[in-house]
């Protein structure tokens, strides 16, 4: 049973992405740079804003993180982002979700330029994705940094059954998306399941490859799960535990323990496919800075 250790390689992936960070200042004279808004005070989106921006400092590119109160008016805030689509220091823009109910999501993502958009999130990227224009695009991060495990772990995949549970925009419908283009570490046939499924476990059990994305503790037990299937685990869920200072702990949508006895390989909450996500927007940011810089390769 394989552990794929998310931590080791997005440290592997920003070692990679400092060395070039390096190299693009010495073509241009200038570096990349990511703006995270976050409106609001959870305590949740706060810590992943702060991993964001200590991130970028490791590996050499400027972060800026603008902290707006929750009663800002969604115009306002969208007069924010108008301000970054024209900034040329600006390379990628990320508004951190969830939103305050006042504030509609889908007017935030239009309102970012798909060319700055390093979530992925706006449809022009979202459809060169499902088109298999995988370089006129930002795949959105946390599918793109699932496909970089299953890739750095030689997963095989073409042709395997691979079951996505969940279908939000944000993880499930591009996960399942991209597990059937016709790449390296996808070649899928792909089942997506969701609340209105009938006899889920009967569609789990046939996977291969199962990721979830669902937002519930340790929901996929063991039973779930075929012998030898590669399980990847994309949930975040605190649960109380007394035991810790902060009197929470953090589990996937897997039941972990036993689900390990069952799989070949899988992913742990924390240390799996949380850091891939903050690499892969790394990533994305330089990739919009060398667009932007017309530098073709390093
Ligand atoms: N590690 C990382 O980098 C990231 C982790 N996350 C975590 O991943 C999880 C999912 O996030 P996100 O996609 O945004 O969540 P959403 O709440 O937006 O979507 C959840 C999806 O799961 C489905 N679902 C919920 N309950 C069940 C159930 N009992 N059976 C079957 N399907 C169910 C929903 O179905 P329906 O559509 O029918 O409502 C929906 O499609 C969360 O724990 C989140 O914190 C999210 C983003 C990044
Ligand atoms: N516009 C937008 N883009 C996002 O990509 C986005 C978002 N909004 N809203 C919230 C979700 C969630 N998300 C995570 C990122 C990193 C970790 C992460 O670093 N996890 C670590 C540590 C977690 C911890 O210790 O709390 C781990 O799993 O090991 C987790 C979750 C990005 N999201
Ligand atoms: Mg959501």
């Amino acid at each position: 049973m394989t552990i794929i250790d998310g931590k080791k390689i997005s440290s592997d992936i920003k070692h990679e992405l400092k060395t070039s960070v390096a190299a693009c200042k010495q073509q241009v004279n200038a570096v990349p740079g990511l703006t995270v808004i976050i409106v609001g005070e959870d305590p949740a989106s706060q810590v992943y804003v702060r991993n964001k921006a200590k991130s970028c400092k490791e590996i050499g590119m400027n972060s800026e993180v603008i902290e707006l109160p929750k009663e800002i008016t969604q115009e306002q805030l969208l007069s924010r982002i108008e301000a970054l689509n024209i900034d040329p220091e600006v390379h990628g823009i990320l508004v951190q979700q969830p939103l305050p109910p006042h504030i509609d999501e889908y007017a935030v993502t239009m309102a970012i330029s798909p060319s700055k958009d390093v979530d992925g999130f706006h449809p022009e990227n979202v459809g060169q994705m499902v088109l298999g224009n995988l370089n006129k695009c930002f795949l959105s991060c946390t599918p793109y940094g699932i496909l970089e495990l299953l890739s750095r772990y030689n997963i095989e995949t073409r042709g395997k059954h691979c079951v996505v549970v969940g279908r939000s925009n944000i993880v499930g419908k591009p996960m399942a998306n991209l597990m059937l283009q016709k790449l390296e570490a996808t070649n899928c046939t792909v089942t997506i399941c969701h609340s209105a499924t009938k006899n889920m476990s009967e569609l789990t059990r046939q996977a291969d490859i199962l990721i979830v994305a669902i937002g519930r503790a340790n929901f996929i037990t063991k039973d779930m799960v075929k012998p030898g299937a590669v399980v990847i685990d994309v949930g975040m869920n605190r649960i109380e535990d007394a035991s810790r200072k902060s009197g929470y702990r953090l589990v996937g949508d897997v039941d972990y323990n036993p689900v390990s006895e069952n799989a070949s390989a899988i992913t742990p909450v924390p240390g799996g496919v949380g850091p891939m996500t903050i690499a892969m927007l790394l990533k994305n940011t330089l990739q919009s800075f060398m667009r932007a810089n017309s530098i073709e390769a390093l």
